[in-house]
């Protein structure tokens, strides 16, 4: 047993039994109950023996020797009998001359400890330190301890046999209360409580009677720090903290802990930690205190022993009456089930339960611990001539534990769906090796389902709003090795799911790109091809296009970008499917028919690209293809009919769209037919006006702005050029080598297969 489990085990197990068998509601804050009915034999100075009950005279006497108890404030002390109303005598007036009283302190001790979750290792003390005396009206406002001496850490008050109505202690801390009848049994019997002295607490008022008690003061008498409500058990703390970083760094160790809780439960009373009795909730809020620096999934959980056995018909055993021997069983299971969260994170809902793989290192208690389980069911069945089929159950409730960082592990240990789904809410930030790794991981254990729901729940959260191309290219091969069949459900879903995104398109260019060249020839690749390509040329037809989705107003550069990416890889997929020259039909329709598909970013790129697959000649053996093409050539046709002209003088266009001197006197030299410069000399802010309303219009494009700075007051040098006309030239000369390039397609004068599809590189 490596040492954090030891550290584990020790602190967070009940201290040994002591002989409370009906102990009473412990937290580990404050802790109360009955003690044995043995009197203290109280002898008072100046009074002598005091006889318990307290007789109503005795009461009278023993008060008219007491002083009223102080109430202490900041550094004063006063009696003010609105905040504190007690008659009290110090301890050195007191005598408690029963020698078995001293065993009825040790059991209250006992008790405190356990209660408060002190570490049993650590040795504490009871001192006594005041009798107080509460008549009629007696109360003490909420209030904290002082520390009245080196190591004190708390207040135990043992309340004697004298009847009394009222007079309930409430201790508080935090925003938890614990509330002590004392009074319900006070009569006849003896009653304690004990709590840490950073605790508020009060005394309620009386309603009558007498309340008489022993205070004694709890002192700690190890090293460090005394403990307190905030560090349960002495350092404890600590160690559970050091022995969970411990665990969490040990690769070999165990991915989950259980610790078995000492009482009985159901499943159904088993809500949370205020369900849990004792040391079980005082070990338990140990874990859930640890849990927060730590990052520790924390759960209560029903554990089910299950001993599956079987004696065949030879075996003279009679089932029904005797527990079978240990020779019978074959097998022992244990499960976890019915968790209810008390910190950190949920388990996935499909988790319901989880297996203890190796009890040894996943329990923290002992072998024998868990033989000494009691049994809780059988179940024997005699199955005739094939002997008899023993089942025995046994349960215990416990807490389940592990690291945040395996909670993975821990689902994915017991139940590989649980853990795709706690997956999707990870993956989002996840980086795309993973991703891509675990997607591999999973096609190698040959679950298509699991890859499916992988692909269809975990994906679309890691896709939304990006394109991951290393993401992209694990499907084929991921195809290739499950089917097509099987994952065209899931793609259809990622699909429905990305497009809506920002890229969703180009995402899904690119990977039915992807998925075409793999699929190359295989019929049975082009259903799922088929489909997904229709997905994606529905998405477009119904103009959810990613432009306006996303895009800010007027910015159109990045939707042409996707436009000019996506568009002719979809082509160029959807041309080498076999069967697809209807959606392709309709693609290119759609293609032509909006204006926003524009010749030069889309529909060029889509007759250059689209044979990438297929290469030039098959791809102008197909109808939709042609279309395409003829569409592309008539326009280019149009675009370069005329010869361009250069400009025959210096008048350029001049609507500077302002009608402001400054602007009206640069408009007159731009329509100026001789003037080719002219610099004018003004204020800079009047400078960039002109600037301005010349600079961004497209149809000044033949207007070059600079300054000159070689005087006092700059100026605005406007040049005339022959820019646009140049680029028309360049543009004319273009498109004529491109409809010299594309023409011959159309007539059937492609080139080589193959070196259509030597291109395919450059995608991949
Ligand atoms: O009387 C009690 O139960 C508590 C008394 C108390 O709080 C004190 O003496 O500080
Ligand atoms: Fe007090």
């Amino acid at each position: 047993m490596t040492d954090y489990r030891k550290t584990l085990r020790a602190a967070l197990s009940a201290p040994g039994g002591g002989g409370e068998a009906s102990g009473p509601e412990r937290t580990s804050f404050a802790v109360g109950g009955t003690l044995p009915s043995t009197l203290p034999g109280l002898q008072v100075e100046g009074l002598g023996q005091v006889g318990l009950p307290l007789a109503p005279a005795q009461a009278a006497a023993l008060m008219a020797l007491c002083e009223r108890a102080p109430f202490g404030r900041g550094a004063e002390t006063l009696v003010d009998t609105s905040r504190r109303d007690t008659w009290q005598l110090d301890a050195s007036k007191v005598e408690l001359q029963n020698p078995g009283w001293e065993d009825v302190v040790a059991a209250a001790l006992d008790r405190t400890r356990a209660g408060l979750g002190l570490n049993p290792a650590v040795r504490v003390e009871a001192r006594l330190h005041k009798l107080l005396l509460y008549e009629q009206g007696g109360h003490f406002a909420p209030h904290r301890d002082s520390e009245k001496e080196d190591g004190m850490f708390g207040t135990l008050v043992v309340v004697l046999p004298t009847w009394f109505e009222g007079g309930a202690l409430v201790v508080r801390h935090g925003r938890r209360s614990e509330r002590f009848e004392l009074g319900e049994t006070s009569r006849f019997q003896t009653t304690f409580a004990a709590f840490f002295a950073d605790c508020e607490h009060e005394v309620e008022e009386v309603i009558s009677g007498h309340r008489l008690c022993l205070v004694y003061r709890l002192v700690y008498l190890g090293e460090g720090t005394p403990p307190s409500a905030d560090r349960p058990a002495s350092g404890t703390l600590a160690a559970v903290r050091d022995a969970l970083a411990g665990w969490e760094a040990d690769p070999e160790g165990p991915e989950k802990l259980c610790l078995l809780l000492e009482h009985r439960y159901t499943q159904a009373g088993l809500t949370g930690l205020r369900s849990l009795k004792g040391t079980d909730r005082a070990a338990a809020e140990l874990l859930v205190a640890a849990a927060r620096p730590a990052g520790l999934d924390l759960h209560l959980a029903m554990l089910i022993k299950k001993e599956i056995g079987y004696a065949g018909v030879d075996d003279d055993w009679e089932w029904g009456g005797r527990t079978p021997s240990m020779d019978d069983i074959c097998r022992t299971d244990y499960t976890l089930s019915g968790f209810v969260l008390l910190a950190g994170q949920k388990l996935s809902v499909d988790c319901k339960e989880l297996t203890i793989e190796d009890e040894e290192r996943e329990i923290l208690q002992d072998k024998e611990y868990l033989e000494g389980l009691e049994e809780s069911d059988r179940r024997v069945e005699c199955t005739g001539n094939e002997g008899t089929d023993i089942e025995l159950w046994y349960q215990s409730a416990a807490v389940v534990f592990w690291p945040a960082s395996k909670c993975l592990q821990v689902e994915a240990g017991s139940n590989l769906q649980a853990a795709v789904s706690s997956l999707s809410k990870l993956l989002a930030k996840v980086p795309s090796a993973c991703i891509v790794d675990m997607l591999s991981n999973l096609a190698s254990l040959g679950d298509t389902r699991l890859v499916g729901r992988f692909i269809t729940e975990a994906m679309p959260g890691k896709l939304a709003g990006r394109h991951c191309k290393e993401v992209c290219a694990v499907f084929p091969a991921l195809c290739l090795k499950l089917g097509w069949g099987p994952l065209q459900q899931p793609l259809l879903a990622l699909a429905a799911a990305t497009l809506g995104g920002q890229h969703g398109l180009v995402y899904m260019a690119d990977l039915l790109y992807a998925l075409a060249a793999a699929g190359e020839g295989d019929a049975a690749a082009a259903p799922t091809l088929l489909a997904l390509g229709r997905a994606a040329v529905e998405h477009m037809q119904a103009d959810k296009d990613v432009d306006r989705s996303y895009l800010g107003d007027g910015d159109v550069e990045d939707s042409d970008a996707v436009q000019e990416r996506a568009v002719p890889l979809l082509f160029a997929a959807l041309l080498s499917v076999p069967g697809s020259e209807a959606l392709l039909a309709e693609l290119v329709q759609h293609l032509i028919s909006h204006p926003r598909y524009t010749l030069d970013k889309v529909l060029l790129p889509v007759c250059d690209e689209a044979p990438q697959l297929v290469g030039k000649q098959a791809a102008a053996a197909t109808e939709p293809f042609r279309r395409m093409l003829q569409h592309t050539l008539a326009q280019l046709e149009a675009r370069s009919a005329a010869e361009p002209r250069a400009p025959a003088n210096w008048a350029r266009p001049a609507n500077l769209g302002c009608d402001c001197a400054d602007c009206a006197a640069a408009a007159a030299f731009l329509q100026d037919p001789s003037q080719k410069q002219q610099t004018f000399y003004m204020a800079k802010r009047r400078r960039s006006h002109v600037e301005y309303n010349i600079k961004y219009k497209p149809e000044m494009a033949d207007v070059e702005l600079s300054t000159d700075t070689s005087r006092g007051t700059h100026g605005l040098v406007l040049t005339k050029t022959h820019a646009s006309y140049q680029r028309a030239t360049e543009q004319h000369a273009s498109d004529r080598a491109t409809i010299a390039r594309l023409r011959p397609l159309l007539q059937g004068a492609g080139e080589e297969p193959s070196g259509g599809r030597s291109k395919r590189s450059r995608r991949q």
